[in-house]
């Protein structure tokens, strides 16, 4: 039986873009508390809903299923219900709060919306979110020259959101690996933190040894 780490009361992780059960595995082990299924195909981490029903089938009770959508119509979105035993939806667009209201009814699961921030001024984008996604996630904003509306593995400067806080719950995205982490918690006080890039081999491939080392990383902060 696959052996979960459960991390103390503390930092929840989120892995993004597994393409593999081995992938599930290792996710899991780690203790990570969020798996996610990039539908994306300009992502090297895209899966297909045949591949993510498998991949959710695969993950122990505890580890909860997101599926990363980018401005998803409603048929993707019915498709994807109808395929995939999911816990949750990562809205990776430019999705309005309204949009936001329509998929939370369509679907009957928490919608979690990204915002990118750059600068200062993409805080009010942020804070139009707030209590109203289920979960915000704070990612950095994509830079010119990337298809990519996230997992660029590009950070973004956390000063911009230190002592700042929200109604609901929010995680923190954007350039995370083992070596950051902790600084990055450190600076901003997020409880959740989620990455991609930041424990691959190469872009969509996942190493599970960078996987261990980012969550006993979360664990010391
Ligand atoms: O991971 C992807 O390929 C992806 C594609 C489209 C939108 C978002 C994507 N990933 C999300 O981006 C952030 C940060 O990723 P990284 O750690 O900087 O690589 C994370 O929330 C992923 O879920």
């Amino acid at each position: 039986m696959l052996k979960v780490t459960r991390p103390a009361a503390g930092t929840r992780v989120k892995i993004c873009g597994l393409r593999t059960v081995a992938d599930v595995e290792a996710v899991a082990r780690a203790g990570a508390a969020y798996m996610g299924l990039v539908f994306f195909p300009k992502s090297p981490r895209n899966v297909t809903l045949d591949q993510a029903r498998d991949l959710a089938l695969a993950a122990p009770m505890g580890l909860a299923k997101v599926a990363l959508v980018v401005n998803p119509d409603d048929a993707m979105l019915d498709a994807l219900m109808a395929a995939v035993p999911l816990d949750m939806i990562q809205l990776h667009g430019s999705e309005t709060p309204d949009r936001l209201a329509q998929v939370r009814a369509r679907t009957g699961l928490p919608v979690m919306k990204a915002v990118g921030l750059r600068d200062a001024d993409d805080l009010a984008t942020l804070d139009a979110f707030d209590g109203v996604a289920d979960q915000v996630l704070v990612d950095a904003k994509p830079h010119g020259g990337t298809e990519l509306p996230g997992g660029n593995g590009v950070g973004f400067d956390w000063s911009l959101i230190a002592g700042r806080s929200w109604k609901g719950p929010w995680m923190l995205a954007g350039g995370l690996t083992a070596d950051n982490v902790a600084e990055a918690i450190r600076l901003t006080g997020a409880r959740q933190v989620d990455l991609s890039s930041g424990v691959e081999s190469s872009p969509g491939v996942k190493d599970a040894a960078m996987i261990a080392a980012f969550c006993d990383a979360v664990r010391a902060a």
